[in-house]
């Protein structure tokens, strides 16, 4: 679960708030996605919830842990992908997954289990050996997905994940959001695709300009709009609210 009470955040000097005041609660075993036009504030959300960022005002729990004030023990809560897998190029696939089983403190049998089946699920298990500088776009991206989930994180935040992914690798990777959901814990992403929105999430949020607009099935903001296209309505709503 992921409680956002009352956050507020502004870059640098900025005089415009890139969230403003927002509050968000994500469910134990729901999908939840976070949608938005460019610049609503969805990375920077993101960014605070996983603590590369800190916010102005406000609070932060993940499954009842203040990120603020125990940012370790919320750290080990979470399962983060970013936005842009740009990662250690001198590195191997192998050693990179093992550098992150360091840092969780993972023993070196589970460890190895869990990349042999990550990696098979997604298909990279023959380019493990292979140096990152050599991969695609997408192998770096199901790279930074196995890297993410290999320790087991209740909470997985993922920003835009089924960017670069073929289709059987995102079809994958939805199957794992809710097989993840299914068994009582959180996953938030970020996308800017409405069908994946429709498709995959039991709530989605909308923000703009910083701040919440709407958050709630994908049927009850179809109700509240009386209109059959998601992708109409969330162009409606960002240009009227
Ligand atoms: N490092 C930064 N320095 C200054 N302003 C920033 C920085 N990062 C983001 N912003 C500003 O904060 C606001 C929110 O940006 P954010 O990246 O969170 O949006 P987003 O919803 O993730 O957008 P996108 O869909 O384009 O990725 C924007 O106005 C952006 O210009």
């Amino acid at each position: 679960m992921i409680t956002i009470q009352n956050v507020s955040k502004t870059y640098g000097k900025n005089k415009v708030k890139a969230l403003d005041n927002i509050n968000l609660e994500v469910r134990d075993g729901e999908i939840f996605g976070f949608l938005g036009p460019n610049g609503a504030g969805k990375t920077t959300t993101i960014k605070l919830i996983t603590g590369i960022l800190n916010m102005d005002e406000g609070s932060i729990l993940v499954n009842g842990i203040d990120v603020n004030k125990n940012p370790i023990e919320a750290k080990k809560q979470i399962g983060y992908v970013p936005d842009n897998p740009e990662i250690f190029n001198r590195l191997t696939g192998l050693e990179y997954l093992n550098f992150i089983g360091d840092v969780f403190e993972m023993d070196s049998k589970e460890r190895a289990e869990k990349i042999m089946e990550l990696a098979e699920e997604f298909e990279i298990k023959s380019a493990l050996k292979e140096s990152i500088s050599s991969y695609s776009h997408g192998m770096k991206q199901k790279l930074v997905l196995i890297g993410a989930l290999m320790h087991n994180p209740p909470v997985w935040i993922l920003d835009e994940p089924m960017v670069g992914l073929d289709p059987k690798s995102a079809f994958t990777l939805k199957k794992m959001m809710r097989q993840h959901a299914d068994s009582g814990k959180t996953v938030f992403f970020s996308t800017h695709v409405m069908e994946v929105a429709e498709k995959v999430c039991d709530r989605i949020g909308i923000i703009k300009g910083g701040r919440i607009i709407f958050v709630g099935t994908v049927e009850e903001l179809k109700e509240r709009k009386n209109d059959e296209s998601l992708e109409n309505i969330f162009l409606e709503l960002i240009e009227n609210e």
